[in-house]
Order: C-alpha cells, then sequence, then structure tokens
C-alpha cells in the first residue's frame, strides 16, 4: 500500500522525506497531524514526535530511521558497505549541523542568530572538503555517483541555512554547485513549484 507521512504542515525534519519521496516517484499520503496531535497522534509515537512514516501497518518515528528505511528499500544506500558507511557518515554531520539549527530556531533566536552565523563557515568546511573529493559539484551525489538518502537531508540542511543567511555558501563552491544541482533535479523542480511546498513553512515558530 501507500507511504503515509504523518508531520506537522512545516519543512522541519520532513522535508528531506519529502522530496525524497517525491523525486523519486514514490506515492505517499501526507497526514497533518498537528490538528489533534495531543491526544490523538502523540500517544501513538514511540517517542511521543513526528515525523512518522507508516509502511502498511509499520509505523517508524525518528527521521533519520524513516530516511535509511526509505533508502535500503529504494536504493539510495549506495553500491557497497563502504559507500553506506560515508553515507552515514555524511547524515550523521547533517544531524549534528539540524540539531544545532533547532536549538538557535526554538531556543535562541533573537540572542543567538548572529553568532551562529558567524560560526556557520565553520559548520559548513568539512561538507565542502568532503565533497570536494568526489565531484559532487558535478553529479549532485556526496557519495559516489547516485544520489543517497544523505543527499536529500544535506541539501535540505543547506536550503533552509541559505534562507537564514542568504551569502552562506558564497565561499563554498563546491557546496553551492552541489546545491544547484539538488534544485535543477527534474523531480526536486517539479515539487518545489507545488503549493503544497510554497505555502508550507520552515519550522512551526515562523522563524527561519
Ligand atoms: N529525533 C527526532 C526529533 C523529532 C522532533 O523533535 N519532533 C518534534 C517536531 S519537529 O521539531 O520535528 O518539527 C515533535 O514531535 N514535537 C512535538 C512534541 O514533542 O510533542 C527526529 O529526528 O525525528
Amino acid at each position: 500500500g501507500k507511504y503515509q507521512l504523518i508531520y506537522f504542515n512545516v519543512r522541519g525534519r520532513g522535508e528531506a522525506i519529502r522530496t525524497l519521496l517525491k523525486d523519486n516517484g514514490i506515492d505517499y499520503e501526507e497526514i497533518n497531524c498537528g490538528n489533534n496531535w495531543q491526544k490523538e497522534w502523540k500517544p501513538q509515537m514511540q517517542f511521543g514526535q513526528t515525523p512518522a512514516l507508516r509502511d502498511n501497518d509499520f509505523l517508524l518515528v525518528q527521521s533519520n530511521a524513516i530516511l535509511r528505511h526509505l533508502a535500503r528499500k529504494h536504493g539510495l544506500y549506495g553500491d557497497t558497505e563502504e559507500e553506506a558507511a560515508l553515507i552515514d557518515m555524511i547524515n550523521d554531520g547533517v544531524e549534528d549541523l539540524r540539531s544545532k539549527y533547532v536549538n538557535l530556531i526554538y531556543r535562541n533566536y533573537e540572542n543567538g542568530k548572529d553568532e551562529y552565523i558567524a560560526d556557520l563557515p565553520n559548520q559548513l568546511q568539512p561538507f565542502e572538503k568532503l565533497l570536494s573529493s568526489n565531484g559532487a559539484d558535478r553529479s549532485g551525489c556526496c557519495v559516489g555517483t547516485k544520489c543517497s538518502f544523505a543527499d536529500y537531508n544535506l541539501s535540505d540542511l543547506l536550503d533552509i541555512h541559505v534562507v537564514l543567511a542568504p551569502k552562506c555558501l558564497e565561499d563554498f563552491p563546491i557546496l553551492k554547485a552541489y546545491y544547484q544541482q539538488y534544485l535543477a533535479r527534474p523531480g526536486v523542480l517539479e515539487y518545489r513549484e507545488t503549493e503544497a511546498f510554497k505555502q508550507r513553512p520552515i519550522n512551526g515558530n515562523g522563524k527561519q
């Protein structure tokens, strides 16, 4: 049956999942759990949190576990064990920066934004270096020559940081080209032109 993505109407930790599904032509149903979160949805979730993916009668939470589950099922996890390990490594690096971003947005935006943006080059440099060794600026793939789930997560991370700090990729030509390759993917381009994408806030508190 069809997958169901259960999340709030925000990009947040769901957008990499949505873009992976859309770009790979994988049909899914979007369920907005914001309407009755506390009573109906939160109690069903293993950690009381969302996003969640329902795969028939299998319910999975944790955004990175969802990305990996879809990657295993749909061939988006590299071609060798080493590639899979590098994809995991990069995705974990994305998670580290995403967690810092989430903390800024929800707990320290007014006082922490300038310092966060000043430190952003230090956070992006490792990705620039990692992607400079395999032609990711041309292929759009952070590992090997085929897109993986980490590409959707890393590209979404760059996407939300370009909103926060528009010039943040100016000193990172590889990352900038890699991000442009992502935006030019037919499936991504098409999805980003939908009203569903355009009207969806990045975060739940209106800050970006
Ligand atoms: N580690 C989890 C974090 C999930 C999480 O923090 N979810 C938030 C929503 S969001 O921050 O991802 O937008 C949530 O369910 N909050 C509601 C609640 O905790 O009751 C993941 O990666 O999925």
